[in-house]
């Protein structure tokens, strides 16, 4: 039923630009002395819209990041903050459950077999609504609400009913499945439908938008319409979805920026003499997480020691891993298994004082990570999928001198751009090993072109051109009537699916017939 938004006393605090994430940009820190204070959240989604949302002066709805807490909204650093209140159960069900051992494996190609859980779907479900009612509350009569991610697939469609005059657009942040892996979902119509109640579904590349209309196509038996390029228009519920990509990104100029600046080239420098004045550094940066190949890069980087291709006391490596999700099994029993190889290179590798490894299980400040990007030679991004893999741009970022090289994972998002990178499929250990080995020597010349490329890419096409893009197709997108779907120039596309297309379902027909029972 519609929620009665008349209520004068109240009009007053609403916004016309809501996002609807499941984490706030600050998360809550509560100390052993019992004092609190917020700290920055983890992960790529908070940093892309943390800049969009202040340019455009919005609120934005999402949880804490601890339990049972109950806080009204507030203002942080100029941000407005809408905070929902998750209890215990509620993560446990909806969060470390059904978000992140249901849905976060499933989308990534199965990496880890996904748990299909009843009490954690009703959890989902009962949590989106909750998101749901929180947006309703905070946007104004006729605003625009962006809901983001796989946590929250429900929204769109539970906030629709509640306030059918907003205008509401979705963006998935992680890769859509192929048909054959979405259909193993018991609630994938239920998931479908909620994403419908978008007037437009946003992902970052084509193939992801392609396998969202093919399964609207065959698993609803909608009426669906491709546009060129990828994605299309599905009609439903007497309304027209548009249905797109949009490659996120950072932003890129603040980053260059701060790069450039003199203390975090001193930074740089100082860590440099830290790690002992190694001829070359190595670098990766990651939440820890068993999608993100941080064990496949650490086994190349064993072998090449082991081998005597590279030298422990001229070559070393940096690996910062934020812990994440860690009260999920197969997150602690990553971070096991990693700590023992960083440990096994070390010790047999090392000298006192000297290890080849340098490993941090610890947020790491944005300047001091900034530093780390600036003093690095090769960055190494070896993950078995991700959605866009936002460190990649950032490195790039930094080299506004074009110096560096990026060793970039064929399965991340950012690939499609990033084609000058040395692209690697990280499962195959000996070409990761020989494109490290390569990154390493490549000549000066090959570096600054290669780099000057890469920067120029991520320079023009920054996360305010994203939002611009979503944004502005999304205010020609609302309210769409109940017309045939006709042909729309989708300019905002992504012009190439890049190297290598993962997400693409191989059984796309364009005929047509549903062959997934709902
Ligand atoms: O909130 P957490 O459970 O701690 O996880 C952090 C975030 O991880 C994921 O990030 C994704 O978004 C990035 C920006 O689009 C993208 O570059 C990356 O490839 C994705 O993995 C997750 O999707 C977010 O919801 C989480 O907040
Ligand atoms: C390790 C580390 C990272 N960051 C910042 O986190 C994001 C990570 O975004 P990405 O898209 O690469 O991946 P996920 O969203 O995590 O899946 C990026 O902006 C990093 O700069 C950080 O601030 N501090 C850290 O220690």
């Amino acid at each position: 039923m519609p929620l009665d938004i008349s209520d004068e006393t109240t009009t007053h605090d609403r916004s016309d630009f809501v996002v609807v994430a499941n984490r706030l940009p600050v998360d809550l820190d509560e100390r052993p002395d019992g004092s609190t204070a917020w700290r920055r959240s983890p992960g790529g989604l908070v940093t892309a819209l943390e800049p969009v949302l202040r340019s455009r002066n919005g609120c934005w709805v999402g949880w804490p990041g601890v339990a049972d807490r109950e806080i009204a909204p507030f203002t942080h650093d100029g941000l407005r903050i809408h905070p929902v209140r998750l209890g215990e159960t509620d993560i446990e069900g909806f969060y470390e459950g059904f978000s992140n051992s249901t849905l976060w494996p499933l989308y990534h190609d199965v990496v880890v077999k996904p748990t299909f859980d009843r009490e954690w779907w009703t959890a989902y479900r009962d949590v989106n609504r909750r998101y749901a009612q929180a947006a309703a509350a905070a946007a104004a009569p006729g605003a625009t609400v962006w809901v983001h991610d796989y946590q929250l697939q429900l929204v769109p469609r539970m906030l629709r009913e509640l306030r059918p005059d907003v205008t509401i657009g979705f963006f998935l942040h992680i890769p859509f499945p192929p048909v054959e892996l979405f259909a193993q979902l018991p609630w994938r119509r239920s998931v479908m439908e909620g994403m419908l109640g978008a007037d437009l579904v946003g992902f970052h590349l084509p193939g992801g938008a392609e396998n969202f209309v093919v399964l609207a196509r065959r698993l609803l038996e909608l009426e669906t319409r491709p546009v060129t390029g990828g994605g299309g228009e599905i009609r439903f519920d007497g309304r027209i979805v548009r249905v797109g990509a949009f490659p996120i990104s950072i932003d890129s100029a603040d980053m260059a920026t701060r790069a450039r600046s003199e203390s975090v080239r001193r930074r740089a420098r100082e860590i440099r003499e830290d790690l002992g004045n190694p001829e070359q550094i190595l670098l990766g940066v990651d939440r820890l997480d068993y999608t993100k190949g941080i064990d496949l890069r650490l086994d190349a980087l064993g072998e090449l020691y082991d081998e005597g291709r590279l030298d422990p006391s001229r070559t070393v490596m940096v690996q910062l891993a934020t812990p994440s999700r860690e009260q999920v099994e197969q997150y602690a029993l990553m971070r096991t298994s990693i700590e023992t190889q960083v440990g096994r290179i070390n010790g047999d590798h090392g000298q006192l004082g000297r290890p080849p490894v340098h490993y941090l299980y610890q947020p790491v400040a944005r300047d001091e990570l900034i530093a780390l990007y600036v003093a690095a030679d090769v960055m190494l991004v070896t993950p078995l999928r991700d959605g866009m893999n936002l460190v990649a741009k950032e490195y790039v970022a930094c080299r506004s001198e074009h110096s560096g090289a990026l060793v970039l994972s064929e399965f991340t998002g950012a690939a499609s751009e990033l084609e000058q990178a040395y692209l690697v499929n990280p499962h195959d250990l000996d070409f990761v090993k020989d494109t490290i080995v390569a990154a390493l020597e490549q000549s000066p010349e090959q570096r600054r072109a290669r780099m000057a490329a890469l920067h120029a890419q991520v320079m023009a096409n920054d996360v305010h051109h994203w939002a611009r893009t979503f944004l502005d197709t999304l205010a020609v997108s609302g309210h769409a009537t109940d017309e045939p779907p006709h042909e729309i120039a989708m300019d905002w596309r992504l012009p190439s699916t890049g190297p290598f297309s993962p997400t693409v379902s191989p059984v796309l027909d364009p005929a047509g017939a549903p062959s997934v029972t709902p």
